[in-house]
């Protein structure tokens, strides 16, 4: 098969080189030319995936009608927040029969959507056509190939069956699921739940609020999702707790090491330029998943605090007593 992958970050890289793993021809689009000529010629993607030996079978352009020509499978990894605009100027290059896999975790900020919906709006493509990718996926841990699980997500079963095969290398186990809406909405609500376990972090907390932030998180996230048409089976899945506890356990995360940052005292500034600009998706995504609650009548009490500590001057101190001071209830 022959696959384009568009986005040369720490995501877009790493299953760039799964695809080539996994037997295909592949080609990686970067934004900036430099780049894509440093990881044609040497291998390697030193901004994103220091000291990670790339297949040299893998093709590396700024062009991204040359990348996209011919493209049966096209995966996109860039920031939320940056799909729409990009997407209206790609869409008219885009192989009218190849499946579009999303590897985003966000929610667009105005509208609410997820990325598939982005996707389906400016490109036209049928539901069916458009598979998310989601699950316990920490880029540089897979670019070190190992193991680890994951799900397609797609409207069309058999079309998530096509890529779970395409996917499948020795060190990546890829699962199907229909439940396109869940499977999205866990990756996204994971980064906002991962800012506030790197909050409590940061203020010197330790195992016992992680995981009562993530126990509770994933309740949250399941209430929005089941209100959503969800199927909360899918958030005790890979896309709901696996990715959830490797988000937020891990220091690889950049959602929970910018938590930490705001917990230890910095600003959202601060915060910001310290991740050299790499993707912290649920400073950003804090706010349209909220949207998305508000407009559902759902509680979503930690991501609600998230966006105050982001945006409304709430202190970690006062999140954490926001939580402590909720009215007690029964736990399901
Ligand atoms: N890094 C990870 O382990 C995983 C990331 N994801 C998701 O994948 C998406 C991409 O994440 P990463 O690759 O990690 O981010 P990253 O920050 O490592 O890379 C982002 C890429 O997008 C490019 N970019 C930045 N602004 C752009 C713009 N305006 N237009 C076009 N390209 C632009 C950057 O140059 C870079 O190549 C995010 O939604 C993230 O949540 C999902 C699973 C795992
Ligand atoms: O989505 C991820 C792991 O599945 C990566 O999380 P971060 O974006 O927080 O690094």
């Amino acid at each position: 098969m022959r696959a384009a992958v568009l986005g040369s970050g720490n995501w877009g890289t790493a299953f760039a080189k799964v695809l080539v793993d996994a037997g295909h021809e592949v080609t990686l689009w970067a934004r900036r030319p430099e780049l894509a000529e440093v990881i044609a010629r040497t291998h390697t993607n030193p901004d994103y995936l220091p000291g990670i030996a790339l297949p040299p079978q893998l093709s590396a352009t700024h062009d991204a009608a040359a990348a996209l020509a011919g493209a049966e499978l096209v995966a996109i990894a860039i920031p939320a927040q940056t799909l729409r605009e990009n997407l209206v100027g790609w869409a008219p290059l885009l192989p009218p029969t190849a499946t579009l896999v999303s590897l985003m975790k966000g929610v667009e900020l105005g509208t609410a959507k997820r990325m598939s919906e982005v996707i389906a709006e400016v490109t036209g493509a049928a539901p069916e056509r458009i598979a998310v990718l989601s699950g316990p996926n920490l880029a540089l841990e897979i670019a070190r190939e190992q193991p680890t699980a994951t799900v397609v997500a797609c409207t069309d079963l058999d079309r998530a069956v096509a890529i779970q095969r395409a996917l499948t290398a020795p060190y990546f186990r890829p699962y199907t699921n229909a439940d396109v809406v869940g499977c999205e909405l866990g990756g996204a609500v994971k980064n906002v739940i991962a800012l506030a376990v790197g909050i409590a972090h940061g203020m010197g907390y330790g195992d016992n609020t992680a995981a009562s932030l993530i126990t509770r998180g994933l309740a949250e996230t399941s209430r929005l999702g089941t209100a959503l048409g969800a199927d909360p089976l899918t958030f005790a899945g890979l896309a709901g707790l696996g990715d959830l506890v490797a988000t937020c356990s891990s220091p690889l995360s950049r959602n929970r090491a910018f938590g930490t940052r705001l917990g230890g005292g910095e600003s959202l500034q601060q915060a910001q330029e310290a991740t050299h600009g790499q993707v912290a998706e649920g400073a950003k995504s804090c706010r349209s998943v909220l949207e998305l609650a508000q407009r559902h009548g759902v509680d979503v009490p930690i991501t609600q605090a998230v966006e105050a500590v982001c945006f409304r001057g709430l202190t970690p101190q006062a999140m954490l007593e926001r939580f402590m001071s909720r009215s007690v209830k029964s736990e399901v």
